[in-house]
């Protein structure tokens, strides 16, 4: 047997269309147009790329984009007084800071001075809150894309073993609060847990989210289960040639596959999905901010 590929950078594409459909009515019909604030501060190359693909995509949907590109030395104060310019002004939906920020900002305490209503990271105190209650609101990306993936890959959740490896705030709990809406039964273990092949094995679901390349093993894998690698490591690729790198995810994928029902490859799995959401929550988020109701196909 052999696991079906999950195509999450396929999936996104038709994510962003739908997305731009809702763009083009909110447009046409309530004369609203989005736009998605993203803000950088530093010149690290990783995260330029990924700034440049939101902007790119953002534009694509029909939104408007703006993008602040702040020099490495920019202080907390002259950052914190952007991010209050912007939950100000009219024409701004969405604000995102990209991070990591530089170590002289204090991350949270700027993540915590974007108004709720424009946090489409779903990053906020508020927000995680909502997330948590089953409130409307902007749910946090990746771990919206992963569960879209599932949705679509296995239908109903319900009753499922859901083991999520990692218990970041970014990955790790909003994705437990979503299965657990699911009606999935959901357990997150983390670097402590004991015996981690053992429970993996009893996944019919696994989100690997712990950042460290390939840890989790092929014979760790129940057969026919979902796994989802939201890991995204660069690691050096000798075959390649020399000082050449590759992407991989948090799970060995080549002996996964062999095992797995259905897997979601690095790159080209969540990756992509992720940047679709945080366009789907810029939609939802000025939907609310406009008294509409957020179109139910973007949200969880
Ligand atoms: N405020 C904030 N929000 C974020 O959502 C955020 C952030 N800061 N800081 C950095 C991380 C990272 N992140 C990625 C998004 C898409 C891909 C992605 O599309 N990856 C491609 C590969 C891209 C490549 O080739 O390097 C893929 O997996 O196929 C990767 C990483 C969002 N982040």
């Amino acid at each position: 047997m052999t696991a079906q590929i999950i195509d999450g950078k396929a999936f996104a594409q038709q994510l962003r269309h739908r997305i731009a459909d809702h763009v083009e009515r909110l447009k046409t019909e309530h004369g609203l147009t989005p736009g998605l604030a993203v803000v950088i501060v530093g010149e690290d190359p990783a995260s330029q790329v990924y700034v440049n693909s939101k902007s790119k995509q953002t534009k694509e949907v029909g939104m408007n984009s703006f993008k602040y590109e702040l020099p490495k030395d920019t202080g907390e104060a002259e950052l914190l007084n952007l991010i209050d310019e912007l939950n100000e002004r009219d024409d701004v939906n969405g604000i995102l800071v990209q991070l990591p920020v530089p170590d002289h900002i204090d991350a949270d305490k700027i993540i915590k001075r974007i108004s709720p209503a424009k946090d489409v990271d779903c990053f906020t105190p508020e927000n995680v809150g909502r997330l948590a209650i089953g409130l409307p609101g902007p749910v946090s990306c990746t771990p919206l894309g992963s569960l879209m993936l599932l949705r679509d890959q296995l239908g109903k959740l319900e009753g499922m073993n859901a083991v999520i490896i990692g218990r970041s705030n970014l990955v790790g709990k909003p994705m437990s609060q979503l299965l657990l809406r699911d009606n999935c039964t959901v357990t997150v273990a983390h670097s402590r847990t004991k015996d981690l092949p053992g429970l993996c094995r009893t996944a019919d679901i696994i989100v690997a989210a712990v950042g460290r390349p390939e840890m989790i093993k092929g014979d760790w894998i129940k057969p026919g289960a979902t796994v989802i690698d939201v890991g995204i490591n660069r690691v050096d690729a000798p075959e390649k040639g020399e000082g050449k790198t590759k992407l991989v995810g948090d799970v060995e994928y080549a002996e996964a596959a062999k095992v797995a029902g259905a897997i979601t490859p690095v790159p080209g799995g969540v990756g992509p999905m992720t940047i679709a959401c945080l366009l789907a929550n810029t939609i939802t988020t000025t939907c609310l901010a406009n008294d509409l109701t957020p179109p139910s196909d973007l949200t969880a």
